[in-house]
């Protein structure tokens, strides 16, 4: 965890594993996964009882075998430090919940779509600029050459839990020791730039 922690120092931000609700930015009411325009699957009671034992885990110093490495080129980037393999939960993203219309001049490179509603006025994103977890130095994969899908290891998915909406990574293949971690920034919407990615 040394380097997660430095990388949280050098982007001033605190250790966060769970979505926060912060006065002035939207309360929790307002993270309801009916808002979401096609609607919202909703995470299995077993999914569901495995993310908890996960997150309980962390809270008990059990980590996931990851590292957080920084390359020159990508920033700080994140590494499966053992085998990983495919379909387990990596890490739920997690940060400052806010409605979307606050933040749409926001210049963060790491705002995530939380509910994508019908009414615009009710789409939510995840802020991990002040509070965050490993989830917001994991990087994305070149949308635009074949190399770049290939290095895809994670999925991106939102899920209904218990009535509030989660965003989750979760490996989509098995994940070699070594092997750095990336998934697709576009797969909802087609909005983040990613040509100039590696
Ligand atoms: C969510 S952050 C990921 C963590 C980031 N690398 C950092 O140092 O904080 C997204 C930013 O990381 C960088 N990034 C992510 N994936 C990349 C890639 N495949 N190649 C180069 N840069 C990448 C870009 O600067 C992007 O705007």
């Amino acid at each position: 965890m040394a380097s997660l922690a430095t990388a949280l120092t050098a982007t001033r931000a605190q250790f966060s594993n769970d979505l926060t609700y912060i006065s002035g930015m939207a309360p929790k009411s307002a993270n309801n996964p009916a808002h979401e325009k096609d609607g919202m699957q909703v995470l299995s009671r077993e999914d569901t009882e495995s993310l908890n034992l996960c997150k309980t885990m962390m809270k008990r110093g059990e980590c996931p075998p990851l590292m957080v490495v920084f390359d020159p080129v990508e920033g700080f980037t994140v590494e499966a430090d053992k085998l990983i393999k495919d379909l387990t939960i990596i890490t739920e993203y997690v940060g400052d919940v806010d409605y979307l219309q606050r933040r749409e001049n926001d210049d963060g490179d790491s705002i995530m779509t939380l509910i994508s509603a019908a009414n615009p006025s009710k789409s939510l994103v995840i802020c991990p600029d002040k509070r965050s977890n490993i989830a917001r130095f994991i990087n994305g994969i070149n949308n635009h050459t074949q190399e770049g899908r290939k290095k895809q290891n994670l999925k991106c998915v939102r899920y209904n839990v218990d009535g509030e909406a989660r965003v989750l990574l979760v490996a989509n293949r098995d994940i070699s020791k070594g092997e750095r971690l990336y998934y697709d920034y576009n797969a909802y919407e087609h909005e983040y730039p990613t040509e100039h990615f590696v």
